[in-house]
This record gives structure tokens, sequence and C-alpha cells, in this order.
């Protein structure tokens, strides 16, 4: 069955509405009107004041391997609506059968670090394929790029420390947890304990052992040595089964062993109790004994928060293992991104016909136009963003940006200001056209990334809001819509 899944063909990894909606515009003869979506979230997770953008590369993968595949219509052909009639014309299914996508998409690269409104991804398109691709596009996009940006946050608090990802056996199924240790190394986990993981993405993988391997032995010194002389070059042993500090001792006695036959014990690990008392006096033990090079490795339902807080205590661990908060983003399991339609190209002349939704409240109220986001930055770091339409602008009026919740808030620079374009051309026409960076080269875009924002940003409370703001071309064309709106169609 678990293999079944992964080898299908994932076209129909959709939300039925988005079939229905696409026999829909076949059948009245829409389908192939051309349309824009952005693929943005609302609010940064966590309380934090940035997110990480990730899983792109799975969207490619899934873009270039999508197609409707025979089992794949012989199910569509099953269902019924409730006169039991099928739900779909043969004619549809032979459609869907013959569809290779055309789309043009533009995304911000993985590892960018992003904010609130800005578009992650758009798509542009026949209307019928861009709104196939709205519920995998979000799936993919929304949890790595939560995972990632909960990863940053550990990496920020570890500062040079390592940080190890241990959250499969925790993880939301097999996928949750593949994924998961995906985004948590491109955030800034070392490795993972995840194997397959490992083999998969090209992450390091690492990992000590576990209690049982200890109750399993009469003694946790035979149980010790025993490990000690299996792997004599990976020893890092669980000292708190039993007494923590017993524990340690009888890693030294293992250790001392271990030194005898031209090894070193790499570390101890600690999984309970008061994690900074015990890791400073087990750093006493392991010091005095002349083990100042063995690591201290700690675990137990550890977050930034309680990372932040051990350090702040004096804690001696140089090595954290986070499983459960970090792969199930345990204080916010999901990051909200939306996919919003912002334009339709109008037959008859040609020209974009601009699309929102309204809502009563102003961040809900979606903005139109075939958007780019331009990073303005000096040499100390960004300073701002700028959300424009890129058909609408010529190249010198890009300077004037608004608060979208605030428009008496506004922002020039100067024509000549520094600045990057963050989405970049993925597919054309259906093409790749983007080759994805490897893992490492995204990971170590998270870390300058993240040193272009100001300390302020990153800070866990009450962060600094990074600056984002519509051109002013654009948010006078989503004022006058917003109005047109209002006025009542
Ligand atoms: N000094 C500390 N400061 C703040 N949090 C800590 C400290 N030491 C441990 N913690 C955290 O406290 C939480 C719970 O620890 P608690 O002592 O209740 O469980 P435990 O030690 O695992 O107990 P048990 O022995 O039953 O396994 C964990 O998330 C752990 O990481
Ligand atoms: O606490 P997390 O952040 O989720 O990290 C992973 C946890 O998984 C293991 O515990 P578990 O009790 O499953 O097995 P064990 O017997 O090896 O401790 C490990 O000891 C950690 O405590
Ligand atoms: O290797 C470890 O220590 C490990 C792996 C998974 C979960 N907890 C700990």
């Amino acid at each position: 069955m678990i293999k079944n899944v992964y080898d299908t063909s994932l076209s129909l990894l959709t939300d039925l509405y988005q079939l229905t909606m696409a026999y829909g515009y076949w059948k009245s003869g829409t389908s192939e009107k051309e349309a824009v979506f952005n693929l943005y979230f609302r609010k940064n997770p966590f309380g934090g004041g940035f997110t990480i953008a990730c899983g792109l590369a799975q969207a490619v993968d899934y873009v270039n391997n999508f197609g409707f595949s025979a089992a794949d219509l012989h199910y569509l052909r099953s269902l019924t609506g409730n006169d039991g009639q099928p739900l779909f014309e043969e004619a549809f299914l032979d459609y869907l059968a013959g569809l290779k996508l055309t789309i043009d998409l533009e995304a911000v690269p993985e590892g960018t670090v992003t904010f609130p409104n800005e578009p992650l991804l758009r798509v542009r398109g026949p209307i019928l394929q861009c709104q196939l691709l709205e519920t995998p596009l979000l799936n993919l996009v929304n949890f790595e790029s939560l995972i990632a940006t909960k990863a940053a946050r550990l990496r920020l608090v570890a500062e040079t420390d390592t940080v190890l990802e241990f959250g499969l056996r925790r993880a939301q199924g097999i996928d949750g947890g593949l994924t998961a240790s995906r985004a948590a190394y491109i955030g800034g986990c070392d490795a993972t304990s995840n194997v397959l993981a490992g083999k998969q993405y090209d992450i390091p993988v690492r990992g000590t052992h576990a209690h049982s391997w200890v109750m399993s032995f009469d003694s946790e010194l035979e149980s010790f040595e025993t490990y000690a002389r299996v792997m004599p070059n990976n020893v890092t042993l669980l000292v708190d089964t039993y007494d923590t500090l017993q524990g340690v001792q009888n890693a030294i006695e293992t250790g001392r062993q271990l030194r005898r036959q031209g090894y070193e014990l790499s570390g101890i690990r600690l999984d309970s109790g008061d994690l900074a008392y015990l890791s400073i006096e087990a750093r006493k033990l392991l010091d005095e004994a002349g083990f100042p090079d063995t690591a201290i490795v700690a675990s137990n339902d550890l977050d930034e928060t309680i990372i932040a807080s051990l350090k702040q205590q004096g804690a001696r661990i140089t090595i954290w293992g986070v499983g459960t908060k970090l792969v199930t983003a345990y204080d916010q399991p999901a990051l909200g991104g939306v996919y919003k339609l912002a334009a339709i190209r109008h037959e008859a002349s040609g020209a974009w016909d601009y699309k929102m939704k309204l809502s009563e409240q102003a961040i809900k109220i979606s903005t139109p136009g075939l958007q780019q986001v331009r990073r303005f930055r000096d040499e100390r770091g960004f300073l701002a963003d700028m959300i424009y339409d890129e058909e609408m602008n010529g190249a010198e009026r890009l300077v004037t940006l608004i608060d979208p919740l605030d428009f008496t808030k506004r922002r020039r620079f100067d024509v000549g200001q520094p600045f990057e374009n963050l989405l970049v051309p993925v597919f054309r026409a259906g093409q790749c056209v983007y080759a994805n960076p490897d893992i490492h080269t995204v990971r170590a875009r998270v870390q300058t990334q993240l040193a272009g924002l100001h300390p302020g940003v990153k800070r866990f409370v009450n962060p600094h809001i990074y600056p984002v703001g519509l051109e002013q071309g654009l948010h006078e064309l989503k004022t006058e819509l917003i109005l047109k709106l209002r006025e009542g169609r």
C-alpha cells in the first residue's frame, strides 16, 4: 500500500473542487483563458519576523511530472453525482488524458527570506491549468516553508552549536517526516536521524542510541562497553537511563577503554532531568577526567525557547537534538499560504482584467497584478521590499512603497538604489528553465539571507516588522478596484 502511494502519479493529489472547476472551464469554453495566480502567506509563523521560502524543488518536480495516468482517469470515471450519473463526461476525461501543462511559473528561490503578502510563486497560463495546480503547490510550499522557518529559528538560538533533527518518529506520516527532514536541513539543522531522507536528499545522517540499548543489558557499563566495541569510531552514549551522573562516570570509564584502543569518546547524551544543571555537572566530570573534547548532546522536547533558556542558564550543551517540536511545527502547525487569482486576460481587448477578493479585514484583501518583488538593499543589508506589477510600470517609476494596511505610510528610494528582483523564471510554456541548486547551496543561502536582515526582525519577542509595501501604481490600481467592487457588481 505504502509503495503504491509513492509509485502513483500525483495528478490527483488535489481537492475535488479543482477538478470540478476545471470541468466547468472546459465545458463552458473558458479553459484557455489566460490567468495569473499568486501564492503567498499573510502572517509569519511562530510570532516571528520572517519566513524561509522552501518547497520549490518539489514543486518543480511536481509540474515536470504532471499528467493524468490511465489509472487516474479510470478513478475519475468512477465518480458520480448525486443522481448516480458520472460526474465527468468522457470527452473531458479524454481532454485530461492529453493535457500537457503550458504554464509560466516564476518563484522565489528556496532559502530566500520572505515576508507576508509577497508572492512566493506566480503561475500564469490557461486558467484550467493554473487551477489544477493550486492545491499541490500550496501543499508543497506551505509545509516546507514552515519547517525551514522553524529550523532557521533553532539555528539562530543555537548559534555555532550543532542542531540534529530527530523528528521522524513523531512526524505527520511518511512524507511529513521526509520533507520535514529536508526543510529542517535547509533551514539550518546540521544533520538528521532520518536515514531515508539522508539517502533521498543528500542530508548528513547522525545519531546516538536509545534507552532500549542500555536496558537490554544487565548493567549500563556493559551496554556502553559493548557499543564502543562494536563501533569505536561513532560513540555517543545516552547516560540518563538510571542515574545521569553515574551514567557520565560509566561513559568516562568507557572513554578510557576506547582511548587505549586509539579512539575517542565522541559524546554523551542527556535526555531527561534538568538539562542545565546536568550538563554543567557532566562537563565538570568529563573535563576533570581528561575528556574536554567529548561533546554533550541534549534532547527531550526541545524547541528554540527552551534552548535559549538553557543557554541563558549556562548549560554546557553543544549539540541539540530536536524532534517533535521541529517536524510538527508544534506551536503553529500550518503556514496558511493561499493562492489567489490576480488577473485574467480580456479576450477582446487583450488587456489584463485585474482581479481581487474583497474582505472586511484589510489584511485578507488580495492584491491584483502580475506581481514581482523588488528587494532594496544597501551595503549593510535589506531595507524594504516592494511588490509591483511587472507589466504595469516602467522601471523608472519603481521607487515609492506604500504600506498596504496604512496608505499614509510611504517610503521613497532613489532610482539608483541597489535592488534584487526576488521571483525568477522557473517554467516557460510548460518547459522547466530553472536548475534547482543543490540542497547544500540552498541551506547556505538561508544563512546569507538571514545575515541581510536587521537583528530586530530576527528577534523572537515582538520582532520589528520588515517593511513590505506596494508600488504606488499598484496601490492606486488596488484602491480603485476595491472602490469599484464595493460600489457593487
Ligand atoms: N533547566 C531547564 N530549563 C528549562 N527547561 C528545561 C530544563 N531542563 C529540562 N527542560 C525541559 O523541560 C521539559 C520537561 O522536562 P521534565 O523534567 O518534565 O521531563 P523529563 O526530565 O523528561 O522527565 P522524565 O524523567 O519523566 O522523562 C523538557 O521540554 C525539557 O527539555
Ligand atoms: O523529544 P524530541 O524533541 O521529540 O526528540 C526525540 C526524542 O525521541 C527519543 O525519545 P523516545 O522516548 O521516543 O525514545 P528513547 O527511548 O530513545 O528515548 C529521544 O530520546 C528524544 O527524546
Ligand atoms: O540518534 C538519536 O539519539 C535519536 C534519534 C531519534 C530520536 N531520538 C534520538
